[in-house]
C-alpha cells in the first residue's frame, strides 16, 4: 500500500517529517504540508534532544518523547539509540509507573496497540487485523494488566507495558518497530479506583476468571499464531495465578515468553554469576533465599535451581539451597495457600526447632543464615538493617538484591545495603541506581532488570524462527552477560552497564540463535547472518 498526503505524515512507521526531500514531497503529494527547509535526521534528533532537555521532570519528558514515538519511529528510535542510558529510566521503568497509573487521564494516541476486549471476542480477529495493517508482524507483547510491575492491577491502562517493553526490544536489540504489536486482553480490573473513575477507558467490570479467561487467552493465541505464525509471544505483567499457568500451556508448543518468570530468572542468574566471579566463591555453596515468592520469585528460584542442576548436583541435592520466604514466612511443605511453583521448594518443619516462630523475614534469616537474598516481594523497606546485619554476620560477601520495581517499592537501597555492611554486599537493583561513593571506593550498581536480557533474546530467537525456546536457549541468555565487567576493579559492578545494552544484547541473540541452531530448533544454519539480516537500524 502506498500512502500520501496527511496520511504519510500521520503514519509513524513511514513519516520522516522535515526530512522528506524534495522529490520526496512531491511524488508523495506533500508539497506544501511541510515547512521548506529540508533536515537531515541528524538535525532532527539534535533538535528533539534540545526540546527534551527543557522539560522539567521524567514524566514531562516521557510525554513529550511519546509525542515523538506517536510521530516518527525513526527519529524516536535515532535518539534513543543515541542516550540508552539517559532515556531508560524514562522511556520505561520507573517512570513507566506513573504512566500507566494515569493512563486514561493522560490519553492521546493508542500507540498503534491492540486492545481486546473479553466483551467482544467476536471481533479480536478484525482488531488484530486492523491494528497491524499490512504489517508484518513478528513480535507480540501481551498483558492484561493485573501485575503490573509491584504495582497492581491496572487493567486496560497496562497496554504502557506492552509498549513500553517493545520500545526497549528495539533501542536494545534492533528489533524492527514495524514488525511488533502491543496488545492488551481487557477481561476487567478489580482496581476499585479505576471501576469508580468515568474516565477509565477499559472495561468496567470485574475481572473476569477461570474457564472464561482461559478461553478468551486462548483465543488470542491461537488468532495471532494463525495470523502472524513467525511470531514470537512476550507475556507480561500478568497476576501470580495465571502467569505460570500461561506459560506452562504454550511452552512446549509455540515460540514464547514470560519475561517476569523467565527474563527475571535469567538476569538474576547472570547477577549472582557475576557477583561470585567478584568473590570467587562457589556457585553451588551458596544458600538462595528468595523474599516474595510469585511470579518472579519462584522464576527465578527454578532459573537458579536448573543451574545448581547443570553444575552437576542432583535435584535432591539443590533443593537444600533454597529457602522461599512469602506473606506466610518461610515456605513448609504443610504452609496453606502454596502456589504450584512454590511447592518444590518449601522445606519441612523438622528441620527447625523453631520452625513455629519463621514466620517473617528476620527470623527466617536467623536460622537460615542465607548467602544470596533476593527480593520480589513488592514491599519497600523490608530488608532492614538489622536483617542485613544478621545476614552478613554470617557469610563474608552477601549478594543482596532488591528487586521489586518502581522505585518506591525496593526492599532497600543500594546504599543502606553498602553502608550496613561496610561495603561488603555485592548488590543489584531492580530499578537503575547512581553509582555509590563509600571509602573511596566507587561501587558500580549492576541493574538486574530483565530489560538487560529480554531484548537479546527476542533478537536471537526471532532470528532464526526457532520453534520453541529452550530451557537451553534462556541457559545461554544467562551466561551471555559474564566477561564485560572486570571483576578486579574495586567496587565493581554484578552486571554489565546498561550504557552498553546494545552490544551486549548482541552477544546474548548470538548466542541464544546459536543454540537453538545446536538443538535443531530451526533450519537456518549460520546465526550472525539471520541477526544482520533481521536487525534493524533507525535511518531513512
Ligand atoms: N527486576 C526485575 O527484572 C523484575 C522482574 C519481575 C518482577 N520484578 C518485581 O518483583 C515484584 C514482584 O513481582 P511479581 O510479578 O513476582 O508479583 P507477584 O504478585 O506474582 O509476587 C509477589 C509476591 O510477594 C508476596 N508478598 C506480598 N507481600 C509480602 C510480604 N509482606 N512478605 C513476603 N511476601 C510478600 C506475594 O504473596 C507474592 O507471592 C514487583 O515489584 C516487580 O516489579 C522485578
Ligand atoms: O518492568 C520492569 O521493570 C521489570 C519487570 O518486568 C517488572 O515487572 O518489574
Ligand atoms: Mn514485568
Amino acid at each position: 500500500m502506498t500512502y500520501t498526503g496527511l496520511d504519510l505524515l500521520n503514519n509513524p512507521f513511514l513519516n520522516k517529517g522535515t526530512a522528506f526531500t524534495k522529490e520526496e514531497r512531491k511524488t508523495n503529494r506533500i508539497e506544501g504540508l511541510l515547512p521548506p527547509f529540508v533536515q537531515t535526521l541528524d538535525q532532527q534528533v539534535a533538535q528533539a534532544y534540545e526540546q527534551y532537555g527543557t522539560k522539567p521532570t521524567p514524566l514531562a519528558k516521557r510525554m513529550y518523547l511519546m509525542d515523538l514515538f506517536n510521530e516518527n519511529r525513526t527519529l524516536f528510535y535515532k535518539l534513543f539509540s543515541e542516550h540508552v542510558y539517559d532515556f531508560m529510566p524514562v522511556v520505561y521503568d520507573p517512570t513507566i509507573a506513573d504512566t500507566i497509573e494515569n493512563y486514561s487521564h493522560f490519553f492521546l494516541d493508542p500507540q498503534n496497540a491492540a486492545f481486546l476486549s473479553i466483551d467482544d471476542q467476536d471481533d479480536m480477529e478484525s482488531a488484530l487485523k486492523n491494528a497491524t495493517g499490512d504489517r508484518d508482524i513478528k513480535l507480540i507483547v501481551v498483558t492484561d494488566g493485573e501485575g503490573i510491575l509491584g504495582i497492581g492491577d491496572w487493567g486496560l491502562q497496562g497496554v504502557d507495558i506492552s509498549v513500553g517493553k517493545l520500545m526497549v526490544y528495539t533501542a536494545a536489540a534492533g528489533v524492527d518497530p514495524k514488525s511488533v504489536l502491543p496488545v492488551v486482553l481487557d477481561a476487567g480490573t478489580n482496581n476499585k479506583e479505576l471501576l469508580n473513575d468515568d474516565l477509565y477507558l477499559g472495561n468496567h467490570h470485574e475481572r473476569v476468571t477461570g474457564d472464561n479467561y482461559y478461553a478468551f487467552v486462548d483465543k488470542f493465541v491461537a488468532l495471532a499464531e494463525d495470523l502472524f505464525p513467525d511470531m514470537y509471544l512476550h507475556f507480561e505483567d500478568f497476576g501470580r495465578d495465571n502467569a505460570a499457568n500461561i506459560l506452562n500451556k504454550y511452552k512446549d508448543q509455540i515460540l514464547t515468553f514470560n519475561d517476569d518468570i523467565q527474563g527475571t530468572g535469567i538476569i538474576t542468574l547472570a547477577g549472582i554469576l557475576g557477583a561470585l566471579n567478584i568473590s570467587k566463591e562457589k556457585f553451588t555453596d551458596q544458600v538462595y533465599m528468595s523474599f516474595g515468592a510469585g511470579t518472579a520469585g519462584a522464576g527465578i528460584a527454578k532459573r537458579i535451581f536448573d543451574a545448581m542442576v547443570e553444575e552437576g548436583l542432583s535435584e535432591e541435592e539443590a533443593k537444600k539451597h533454597f529457602y522461599l520466604v512469602d506473606k506466610q514466612g518461610l515456605l513448609f511443605d504443610d504452609t496453606k495457600d502454596l502456589t504450584p511453583e512454590q511447592k518444590p521448594f518449601t522445606r519441612s518443619r523438622s528441620e527447625f526447632a523453631n520452625a513455629d516462630e519463621l514466620t517473617n523475614l528476620e527470623a527466617a534469616v536467623k536460622a537460615v543464615h542465607p548467602t544470596i537474598l533476593v527480593g520480589t516481594s513488592t514491599q519497600p523497606g523490608t530488608f532492614t538493617e538489622s536483617i542485613i546485619k544478621e545476614m552478613a554476620a554470617h557469610t563474608a560477601r552477601p549478594i543482596i538484591f532488591p528487586l521489586s520495581n518502581p522505585t518506591k517499592l525496593a526492599e532497600a537501597k543500594a546504599e543502606d545495603l553498602l553502608k550496613w555492611t561496610d561495603g561488603k554486599a555485592l548488590v543489584a537493583t531492580g530499578i537503575p541506581v547512581e553509582p555509590v561513593e563509600m571509602n573511596g571506593v566507587k561501587y558500580v550498581i549492576g541493574q538486574a532488570n530483565n530489560a538487560l536480557v529480554y531484548p537479546g533474546l527476542g533478537l536471537g530467537a526471532m532470528a532464526v524462527n526457532a520453534k520453541l525456546l529452550s530451557d537451553g536457549m534462556i541457559n545461554k541468555a544467562a551466561h551471555s552477560l559474564g566477561g564485560i565487567v572486570d571483576p578486579t576493579e574495586a567496587g565493581a559492578a554484578v552486571l554489565p552497564p546498561v550504557s552498553k545494552l546494545d552490544e551486549f544484547s548482541m552477544t546474548v541473540a548470538m548466542g541464544v540463535a546459536q543454540q537453538a541452531i545446536e538443538e535443531k530448533l530451526t533450519d537456518v544454519k549460520d546465526a550472525k547472518k539471520a541477526i544482520d539480516d533481521i536487525k534493524w537500524e533507525p535511518k531513512y
